[in-house]
């Protein structure tokens, strides 16, 4: 049955046209409209433990040393050693095995079906225009929350565009849960009836008009869920941790949060036809982009997480940089301090570059907003040197002529095509 069919005909009549969406699921009842989706930056959270279930191979069953297509991943220098000799995955690891299955996943999905064209929508009498109406909704949020990213969407075919806002709301709302106004009353459980309303939704029993759109999409493209449920462990993670012991503490949270958003848009964006890229270093690249842009995202906001008593930033390194969880509070910036910085943002940078290498094998219709995002992003990176590193108490954001020369810039490196030998 078509999603747009069960949405309206839903014997539960669960699926409601995208006002009080949360009621049902008991999370929360305030986000619930177009109008409402504001004020993001929450209040506590509380804090309570949940194990990670991202599942992975263990290494004698290979993957990791057979890729040829490891990216910038150093695969000797990411095993670990337990006191008792037992080797660990490191969170690099684990996520390139994430990364590994997604690209073997969506080339098995585009054989099985005829090509990536896009699906026509199932036309049953009345139900198109109230999909169409769905992504228009979406589109509305996207324009609400992120201007700019919503007018790179425009660049991009319609089918492709609507799909991705339909992603777009569906990480947005799931981030408004521990980030919004009601973050203080979100429980596990509450996340979890969110990751059974994901289920419904690839099942094509979709809650809400928002939810149908991104139920249609699922069926149009080759879309995992995994990465979904990812997502939302990343946000179980942000209700119980505040402290990252390690880089590969903090890998794992970007992976999560932000890495997800990366391999959930590849196939949507498409890879070029012409392209000699392996799938999976352009979802390599996909995952390093969603990385750069959430540790850029910390770096700018260094000041504010700390007011609300949270510290992305690795323990050991500040550690080793001389610094404390105090001087993060004290908020001075010092040489220790600019010193730390320093190696975050160069940190930063280069996942910035490993994402470069992939924008390119895109479609070339998906190539200018991805490229006008990526420059975008980094130039936050710019902006906090040009700050003298204080991130504290200013916020680093690029300006409006630095935003508009940007999208030139962009359409130029989206001219180039993609490589024409197997990289
Ligand atoms: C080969 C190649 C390079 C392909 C491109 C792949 C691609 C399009 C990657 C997109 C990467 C991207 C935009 C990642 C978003 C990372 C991000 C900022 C995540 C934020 C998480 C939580 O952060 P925090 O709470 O600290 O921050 P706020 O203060 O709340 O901002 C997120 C908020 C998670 C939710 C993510 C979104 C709402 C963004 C979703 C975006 C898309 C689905 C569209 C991506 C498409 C384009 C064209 C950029
Ligand atoms: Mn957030």
């Amino acid at each position: 049955m078509s999603v747009a069919l069960m949405w309206v005909v839903s014997p539960t009549s669960e699926v409601s046209n995208g006002t009080g969406f949360l009621d049902s699921v008991r999370v929360l009842d305030s986000f619930n409209s177009v109008a409402r989706c504001r004020n993001l930056i929450g209040s506590g959270r509380p804090k309570r433990g949940r194990k990670n279930r991202l599942n992975y191979r263990s290494m004698n069953e290979g993957g990791y040393f057979s890729s040829k297509n490891r990216g910038s991943f150093s695969v000797i220098s990411s095993i670990v050693a337990s006191p008792t000799g037992e080797i660990a995955l490191t969170s690099e690891q684990k996520v390139y095995d994430v990364v590994l299955k997604q690209a073997a996943l969506v080339k098995r999905q585009l054989k099985s079906r005829e090509n990536m064209e896009v699906k026509p929508d199932i036309a049953l009498p009345g139900t198109l225009p109230l999909l169409s109406e769905a992504y228009d909704r979406c589109g509305e949020v996207c324009a609400e929350y992120a201007k700019t990213f919503y007018l790179g969407t425009l660049l991009m075919t319609p089918e492709r565009r609507r799909a991705i806002w339909a992603i777009y709301v569906w990480c947005r709302r799931t981030d408004e849960l521990v980030d919004g106004p009601n973050a203080s009353h979100i429980t596990p459980a509450a996340l979890d009836r969110w990751e059974t309303r994901l289920e419904d939704i690839f099942r094509g029993r979709p809650f809400d008009m928002l939810d149908a759109a991104l139920s249609d999409t699922v069926t149009k493209f080759p879309v995992d869920i995994q990465p979904f449920r990812d997502m939302i462990e990343g946000m179980r993670m942000d209700l119980w941790k505040s402290r990252y012991k390690n880089f590969d503490e903090l890998y794992l949270y970007c992976y999560y949060v932000a890495g997800t958003v990366g391999l959930m848009s590849v196939p949507i964006m498409g890879i070029a036809p012409e392209s000699k890229a392996t799938t999976e270093s352009v979802y390599n690249a996909s995952l390093a982009l969603g990385l750069a842009n959430q540790l850029t995202n910390i770096l700018r906001d260094v000041g504010e997480d700390a007011r609300r008593g949270r510290i992305y930033l690795p323990q050991d390194e500040l550690a080793q940089a001389g610094l404390s969880d105090d001087d993060i509070f004290a908020g001075k910036v010092t040489d220790k301090w600019r010193n730390f910085m320093k190696k975050q943002i160069k940190r930063a940078r280069k996942f910035f570059d490993d994402a470069e290498k992939g924008v390119t094998e895109l479609s070339s219709a998906s190539r200018w907003p991805v490229w006008a995002s990526l420059l975008l992003y980094r130039q936050i990176l710019d902006e906090i040197e040009a700050n003298d590193y204080n991130n504290f108490t200013r916020r680093a954001y690029v300006s409006k002529p630095k935003k508009i020369l940007a999208l030139p810039m962009a359409y130029v490196k989206s001219l180039v095509p993609p490589s024409l030998v197997k990289a």
